[in-house]
């Protein structure tokens, strides 16, 4: 069952982004959402996350509606969005210990962990105002590693800023997410990532 949704419809002042999406998503599958700026990717998946309601339609995880299973649904995803809410004044690590995932506290030790397997070991005592806008997008992405255990992530430009290795290790972290029987939805405008089971395109010729 994983996530679903049907007839979805998002509306923009007087533009109608997308209307009458629907798909299914269950473990191992993952969906690429494609399209223009403007097309409506991050609000489709702001849709997804429950963070904003759909003009028409609904979405459902495991069969529930996200109105009905809201702090389940939300103990089951990670939603990495297009800006990389950090804290600049923060350390590396920090940002990881006290943001990491929404109300949960991790350890210095998960912290610096994660910063290691995103290349990151060296930048852990930086405040992140002085990381480049690549290593601020690792610090970012490191959350991941501390989502292992939650089957669905939501990512929104996840390879932006990342140069070829980064690229590399962050696709092989998103392939070993769905071969445990993960769910993947993400945008991109590069030629990169996982091999999707689905895609999406948004934008003028419609939804299909
Ligand atoms: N709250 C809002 N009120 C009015 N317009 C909005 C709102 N949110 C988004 N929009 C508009 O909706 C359109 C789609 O925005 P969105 O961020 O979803 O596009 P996108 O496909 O993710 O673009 P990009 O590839 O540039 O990141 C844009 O024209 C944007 O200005």
């Amino acid at each position: 069952m994983g996530l679903s949704c049907r007839h979805l419809a998002c509306v923009r002042g007087a533009a109608t982004l997308f209307s009458d999406i629907g798909f299914s998503l269950g473990g191992g599958d993952a969906l690429r959402v494609q399209g223009g700026n403007g097309s409506g990717k991050t609000s489709l998946l702001r849709l997804l996350c429950g963070l904003a309601r759909p003009d028409q339609g609904e979405v459902c995880w495991q069969g529930e509606t996200l109105a009905r299973c809201r702090p389940l649904f939300h103990a089951n995803l990670l939603y990495a969005g297009h800006a990389e809410a950090l804290k600049p004044e923060l350390l590396a690590w920090e940002n990881l210990a006290y943001g990491g995932l929404p109300g949960i506290r991790h350890s210095r030790a998960q912290a610096y962990s994660c910063l290691e397997q995103m290349g990151l070991a060296a930048e852990a005592e930086l405040p992140v105002r002085l990381l480049s806008q690549g290593q601020r997008k690792r610090v970012a992405l490191a959350r991941l590693h501390l989502a292992r255990q939650r089957p669905l992530w939501i990512l929104d430009e996840p390879f932006s800023a990342l140069d070829q290795h980064a690229l590399s290790s962050v696709t092989q972290l998103l392939g070993d997410h769905l071969a445990g029987g993960g769910l993947l939805v993400y945008t991109t405008h590069q030629d990169a990532g996982p091999a999707p089971t689905q895609t999406l395109r948004l934008g003028r010729e419609g939804a299909c």
